[in-house]
């Protein structure tokens, strides 16, 4: 295929709740979508849809939405659009002499992906060699203001249906919310928590605590950059350790299972560099015997639905966030939302991702856009 142009939409995407995690609280979701238009060899040009994950501010990763619509325009698309013969499997690579920024890479080779399988017609989930139909759907939980409260709102998302909770924690509204959630919903309930990495080794005191609570996993306890003190940490706790932030790559997958850092680990495509790197890290996750679980970055409706097909692959053992549309939009950017119903979420079979974007919906959302010439 050969890069015909790129538009980046700006999207400021309202949530219909609050979302508080160790990090802040966010009410709205900067979002930056990446269209692109492809000379596919015949007929009319293809249009492939791709997401950016990256947060607004730099405070769940160090990347943030504006610098990587920068990074994008300034050092990515060039690269793309002098490629002869552009395919998803050759981006990453093409990519690699620009170090770091995997969220705004992924949003690249995901609009590449996604038109490269609608014009041969073919969905995500058979690219991948998925069989499932559905997957199971788990939902993150924000920090709430009272342990009463949070009762309350984990109990709205049982009664929705929601397969598995897991809760945000940070230091001082951890052990006790943990304790009421458990002891409201008892112990049957699939309940894990992620720190967003808010604790120190210095806390270990602290986390064995949760060791009573029966939890499926902790997630990111510590920082990004600790995988030898999440190996240290792991090796007085009980409860298995899944890493989040510190999975930057599949090297990086390799050297936390390597060195005990991580018996589980959150996959999230937008944060590895993509869906091929994501699908290579379940391969070696895999073969490690680590189980993994497909994270969320509150996606519109296009990374949501690529996410329900990755999930599909049988290293995906946990539940992962891949909630309904509605968990945290009031209105998807695609034209039919993502459902969870009976606690799970249907693995999409259409061409590409198997969504359609509304131009409405998105015209009502966007407050800018960028249009990349060749
Ligand atoms: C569903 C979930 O908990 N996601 C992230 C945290 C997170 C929280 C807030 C966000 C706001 C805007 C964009 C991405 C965000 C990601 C996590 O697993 O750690
Ligand atoms: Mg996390």
């Amino acid at each position: 295929m050969k890069l015909l142009s790129l538009t980046l939409h700006d999207l400021r995407l309202p949530l219909v709740a609050p979302f508080t995690t160790s990090f802040g609280t966010q009410t709205e979701r900067r979002a930056y979508l990446v269209e692109g238009r492809f000379d596919v060899g015949s007929g009319e040009p293809v249009t492939g849809w791709g997401e950016c994950v990256a947060m607004a501010e730099p405070l769940y990763s160090a990347e943030y939405a504006d610098g990587a619509a920068q990074v994008i325009e300034r050092w990515l698309a060039p690269v793309l659009f002098a490629a002869d013969e552009l395919s998803a499997e050759t981006v990453a690579e093409r990519l690699a002499p620009v170090v770091g920024h995997p969220m705004a890479k992924a949003a690249l080779e995901m609009a590449v992906l996604d038109a490269q399988l609608r014009a041969g017609g073919r969905s995500f989930a058979d690219h991948l060699g998925v069989t499932r139909d559905t997957v199971p759907s788990g939902v993150s939980v924000g920090l709430q203001p009272s342990t009463d409260e949070l009762v309350r709102v984990v109990g709205g998302y049982l009664d929705a249906g929601y397969a598995r909770i897991k809760l945000k924690i940070k230091p001082g509204v951890d052990i006790d919310a943990v304790r009421e959630v458990r002891r409201a919903f008892g112990d049957e309930l699939l309940l894990q928590v992620d720190a967003n990495a808010a604790y120190t080794l210095a806390d270990a005191a602290r986390l064995r605590r949760l060791d009573e609570f029966g939890l499926l996993l902790i997630e990111q306890p510590l920082g990004e950059a600790d995988l030898r003190q999440h190996a240290a940490l792991a090796r007085q706790l009980d409860t298995p350790i899944c890493l989040d932030e510190s999975i930057v790559s599949a090297q990086a997958a390799a050297d936390a299972i390597a060195l005990g850092a991580a018996s589980v680990i959150n996959i999230k495509p937008g944060r590895v560099g993509g869906y091929l790197a994501a699908r290579q890290i379940h391969d070696l996750a895999r073969a490690n015997g680590v189980a993994v679980w497909c994270g969320g970055m509150l996606e519109t409706g296009i990374g949501r639905a690529a996410n329900a097909a990755l999930a599909g692959l049988p290293g995906f053992t946990l539940p992962g966030d891949i909630s309904g549309s509605d968990r945290f939009y009031a209105t998807d950017i695609i034209t039919e939302p993502i459902t969870m119903s009976g606690g799970v979420v249907a693995v999409p079979r259409g061409p590409g991702f198997g969504v359609e974007v509304d131009p409405d919906v998105l015209g009502r959302f966007r407050v800018g856009s960028r249009e990349l010439a060749r």
